[in-house]
């Protein structure tokens, strides 16, 4: 994993992904309007906002789901705006939580296993013998421990709790290594203990990662993020620490009468 730059500036140029301008239209209806993001390396970024927002519709345009309207999207430096979602996490941006990537027939190793793999074939080793393939077990084994699944190990990944699969998912999505995660409301769904488990997992995986998430339990988001962006209608409203934003008359303007992100 890349830390900054030898000869970079360590500093708040930092970047690891930089929109500007960002703009999606559908149909003359704008749901993001000229977003400009600076994601610093090695932090929790959260994106929020009331519903409607353009919170998800903001999330597809930086995964590639969705292409943009107008403005640019650079990771790591380089223009990825016309990149698709596949290329894009090759270069180390992956989205996690959004689409199910979890294999319900296979166990908790072999779903680990198969992410490992689908790696190693983007990096052209698939023809190489089975026995290449045993440092990619011991990966495996060491990423289920890493997120606290060992005792599950054999289990098959159906038979896991809903949070235990949201932690699977999460362990199949560092075995693409990616070095900016992108979390689709990750405590979606989960219980007081298991948001508890997920966000300490999230707090690990930053310590030499980037990760930006959507996410509508703003406890976890007061808890976690170094920065938040708050988005309302489409644009950016304010952009800070929690404290700073969370005492933003707009920003409490925005979330009044709304089910709050
Ligand atoms: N494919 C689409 N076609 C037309 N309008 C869309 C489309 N996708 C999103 N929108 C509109 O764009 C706006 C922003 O939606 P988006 O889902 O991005 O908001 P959000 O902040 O994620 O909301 P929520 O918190 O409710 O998920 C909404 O008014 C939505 O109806």
């Amino acid at each position: 994993m890349e830390r900054n730059q030898a000869g970079a500036e360590p500093d708040a140029k930092d970047n690891i992904l930089e929109t500007r301008g960002l703009t999606m239209e559908f149909r003359g209806f704008v749901a993001v309007r000229n977003v400009d993001l600076n994601v610093k390396r090695h932090t929790i970024h959260a994106l929020i906002g009331p519903n409607g927002a353009g919170k998800t519709t903001c999330f597809n345009l930086l995964t590639k789901f969705l292409r943009p309207t107008a403005g640019t999207i650079v990771f790591n430096g380089q223009d990825v705006t016309r990149t698709g979602p596949a290329a894009t996490a090759r270069l180390g941006m992956v989205r996690s939580f959004q689409i199910s990537s979890i294999f319900a027939h296979l166990t908790v190793i072999e779903n680990v296993r198969v992410a490992l793999q689908r790696k190693l074939s983007t990096s052209f080793h698939f023809w190489k013998p089975k026995s290449s393939l045993y440092p990619l077990h011991a990966r495996a084994d060491e990423l289920i421990e890493w997120v606290g699944l060992e005792t599950h190990r054999d289990a098959l990944a159906g038979d896991l709790s809903y949070g235990r699969k949201r932690v699977l998912e999460l362990a199949t999505t560092l075995a693409l290594d990616p070095e900016l995660l992108l979390l689709d409301e990750p405590m979606a769904g989960l219980g007081h203990e298991d948001i508890g488990r997920v966000a300490e997992l999230v707090r690990r995986v930053a310590q030499d990662r980037t990760v930006l998430m959507v996410e509508h339990n703003l406890d976890v988001v007061s808890d976690l993020s170094d920065t938040i962006t708050v988005l309302t209608r489409g644009s950016v409203l304010a952009e800070g620490d929690y404290a700073s934003v969370s005492s933003n008359p707009a920003v409490r303007e925005a979330y009044i009468g709304g089910v709050h992100a």
